[in-house]
């Protein structure tokens, strides 16, 4: 049997999604650990192999989703995040995770803003498959999963978000529109793929039980379990 895969999940204040998106790590075959920002350290990401931005309200939104993990993270990681990946390791954000990690500058350059709606959203997204990701690879081309934002808006300065399309970094799409986002992206992954956010919480759907339709038979599990799955594959 080989050995279970670390995933080192930070924790802002204000994050709090950690501990069920521990779980769903925990179910494919990971070994967790949840970190408290304040303890990160550069040796914090030695003998890792899934970095993880939960979702949440990491300093309660202030001044914009994100921003202050982010400098949280640079003072305490400097550069340090990007060499873990470029030495081959993987890094998901989810939902507020996602904010971080295109804050920064770890994913295709953009911002993610408030909804156009101006209001946080809690609902079901329709969702397909735009390009292979190691994130992806056990999912079907459409499935959905929750969603829970305010900002949740993805926008690129000119066109660039209908770049993402083309060339695939934009790997996930909702099927209408929810948000407001350019292009309808959804989820996006750096060049080597192994840096991946999305908005929709992928923790939220691990069981049938999740679906808000009680017959659901979609799948074994929820949409969700294979997303993981398919990480705890790549990484192997
Ligand atoms: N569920 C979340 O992670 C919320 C993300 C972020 N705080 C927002 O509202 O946009």
């Amino acid at each position: 049997m080989s050995i279970a895969p670390k995933a080192l999940l930070l924790k802002f204040p204000g994050t709090n999604c950690d501990a069920e998106t521990a779980l769903a790590l925990q179910e494919v075959g990971f070994e967790t650990q949840v970190l408290p920002s304040a303890l990160l350290e550069p040796e914090s990401l030695e003998g890792i192999q899934l970095v993880v931005f939960s979702g949440g309200f990491s300093y309660g939104d202030y001044v914009m989703s994100g921003r202050f993990a982010k400098l949280t993270a640079k003072e305490k990681l400097g550069d340090g995040l990007k060499k873990y990946v470029e030495k081959g390791g993987y890094a998901l954000g989810i939902c507020n995770g996602f904010q971080i990690l295109t804050q920064m500058g770890l994913l295709p350059e953009g911002s993610l803003i408030h909804n156009t709606s101006g209001r946080f959203i809690c609902r079901w997204a329709g969702l397909k498959k735009n390009a292979q990701s190691p994130y992806l690879s056990e999912l079907p081309d459409e499935f959905e999963l929750p969603v829970a934002h305010a900002e949740g808006r993805f926008v690129g300065m000119d066109d660039v978000a209908g770049d993402y399309v083309k060339n695939g970094q934009a790997a996930l799409l909702y099927d209408a529109d929810v948000n407001g986002s350019s292009h309808q992206i959804a989820g996006l992954q750096d060049e080597t793929g192994r840096v991946f956010g999305l908005m929709p919480h992928p923790e939220r759907f691990m069981i049938k039980q999740h679906h808000y339709d009680a017959d659901w038979t979609g799948a074994e599990h929820g949409w969700g379990h294979y997303l993981f799955k398919s990480v705890r594959a790549a990484i192997g």
